[in-house]
């Protein structure tokens, strides 16, 4: 009874064809008899040209070629076998009665796998069949499970590079080409370093000579964003998940995923939150935080830091008489003008809240802050927007109040802000349409304070 324990070689032994070719009918009779015996299916040829057929129709595992045949030999029967496409990687088993050394290294020179001397010890055919056969079913795994890894890193979605602890790039598949804009293959050999900023090259390089080094301490890098290089010249944003691998060398398996597009739109919503959208300028959020920024560097540099609040003259009554559409309208022209006097990359316009706007002035005092805002509300004065019952003028006006400050540990933002205001009112107070200074004061901000509860 055959053992559980065998049955999956016996099926494998099944699967298996051999062709046997032998001139002699008893030698063929015998051979076959025993493959069969084995589990194998077998085929029989009495000459070369019929091994050739059967070999190119059937495709064996296997061919048992005699050596001397009349006509066309064994060793050439082989020769026709390698050269032709369908048979050239079926293993040929040599059986010969000549067995000087010449004739079996001409036999291997041939191709074949192994060399069976004359006459035949049926055990030992026997054997040698089963030992060609589990190599050439070894080597068709192996030769699949390459396959279908190539297959995988050619269609990953992926880029995939694979890095020497010197930072060379030793090959990378067809999505990282694809990705970086290179031609298949012309990115192995180059540097790393070519393809990132310094700074963040020098980081992984680092890291790769810490792991080249001790590959023991390995550890992966995880994944990061990063800037890398096109073959264009522009910078494309990225994912790299790094992971070490010792490969009889130490290596570096990267992964990149594009995040371009997600970057594009967060760049986008991030814009978005600091712009106020009726007039398309900055919004008060994003003024605050320019202003701290602007305020800590003055802190420094002991640059003087001025503040232009700015107020549209009777704008209810220009609402009430020409529509809330059309004061969105005036709205926007009065920002568009604003803001672009603010020209410095230390200055900043924006929509404060209703029909009132701000401008920082970095590293400016309280004459040229004074001249920017007359600047201004001449503009706006000038830009003759209708204001038909505005006892002012008959164009849109603004009221601007100016502070300016030193700013010192003492000093708050708030301080700034409650000057420029009481400015504006007193601009206002005076008659509108004009510009007003006035300085920092803590006293005037704690009355503020004390009134805000
Ligand atoms: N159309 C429009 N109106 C707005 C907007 N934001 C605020 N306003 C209006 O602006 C007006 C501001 O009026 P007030 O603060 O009373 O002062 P004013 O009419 O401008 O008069 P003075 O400041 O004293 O010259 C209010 O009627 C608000 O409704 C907006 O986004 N669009």
């Amino acid at each position: 009874m055959m053992m559980p324990s065998a049955l999956p070689e016996l099926a494998a032994r099944r699967q298996a064809t051999i062709l046997i070719v032998d001139d002699a009918a008893d030698n063929l009779a015998v051979l076959r008899k025993l493959m069969s015996q084995q589990g194998y299916q077998t085929f029989v040829a009495s000459n070369g040209e019929r091994a050739l057929q059967i070999a190119r129709r059937v495709q064996p595992d296997l061919i048992l070629l005699d050596v001397v045949m009349p006509g066309m030999d064994g060793f050439e029967t082989c020769r026709q076998l390698k050269n032709h496409a369908a048979t050239q990687g079926i293993p040929v088993v040599f059986m010969s009665a000549r067995t000087e050394a010449d004739d079996v290294v001409a036999g291997f020179d041939l191709g074949a796998v192994d060399y069976i001397s004359k006459p035949l010890r049926l055990a030992e055919v026997g054997a040698r069949v089963r030992s060609q056969l589990q190599i050439r079913s070894r080597s068709e795994n192996q030769g699949e499970q390459a396959e279908r890894l190539r297959t995988i890193v050619n269609n990953m979605a992926e880029g995939l590079l694979i890095i020497e602890a010197d930072g060379r790039i030793q090959f990378t598949n067809p999505a990282c080409d694809k990705y970086l804009g290179y031609r298949e293959g012309e990115l192995a050999g180059r540097s790393i370093g070519e393809l990132l900023n310094p700074l963040v090259a020098r980081e992984y390089l680092d890291y790769f000579e810490r792991y080249g080094a001790a590959p023991e301490t390995a550890h992966s890098h995880g994944t990061r964003e990063v800037i890398i290089r096109h073959c264009d010249g522009r910078s494309v944003c990225m994912d790299l998940t790094l992971t070490p691998m010792y490969l009889r060398q130490p290596l570096f398996i990267g992964l990149l995923h594009d995040i371009t597009h997600h970057k594009l739109s967060e760049d986008a919503l991030q814009r978005a939150a600091m712009v106020d959208p009726l007039t398309k300028i900055a919004n008060r959020r994003h003024f605050d935080g320019f202003l701290e920024k602007e305020w800590q560097r003055a802190l420094r540099s002991g640059q003087p830091l001025s503040l232009v609040v700015l107020d549209v003259d009777h704008f209810k009554l220009y609402n009430d008489t020409l529509g809330h559409p059309a004061g969105d309208a005036c709205l926007a022209q009065v920002a568009q003008a604003v803001s672009s006097h603010a020209l410095r990359p230390t200055d900043l316009a924006a929509r404060y809240g209703g029909e009132e706007f701000v401008l920082l002035f970095a590293e400016t005092d309280a004459d040229s802050a004074h001249l920017l805002a007359e600047a201004i509300r001449a503009h706006i004065e000038a830009l003759q927007l209708p204001h038909p019952r505005s006892p002012t003028s008959p164009w849109i006006t603004v009221s601007i109040g100016v502070s300016t400050i030193h700013p010192n540990q003492f000093d708050s933002t708030e301080a700034l802000f409650v000057a420029a205001d009481r400015a504006m009112y007193v601009a206002k107070e005076g008659g509108r349409n004009q510009v007003r200074a006035n300085k920092p004061d803590s006293a005037a901000l704690d009355a503020v304070q004390a009134l805000m509860g």
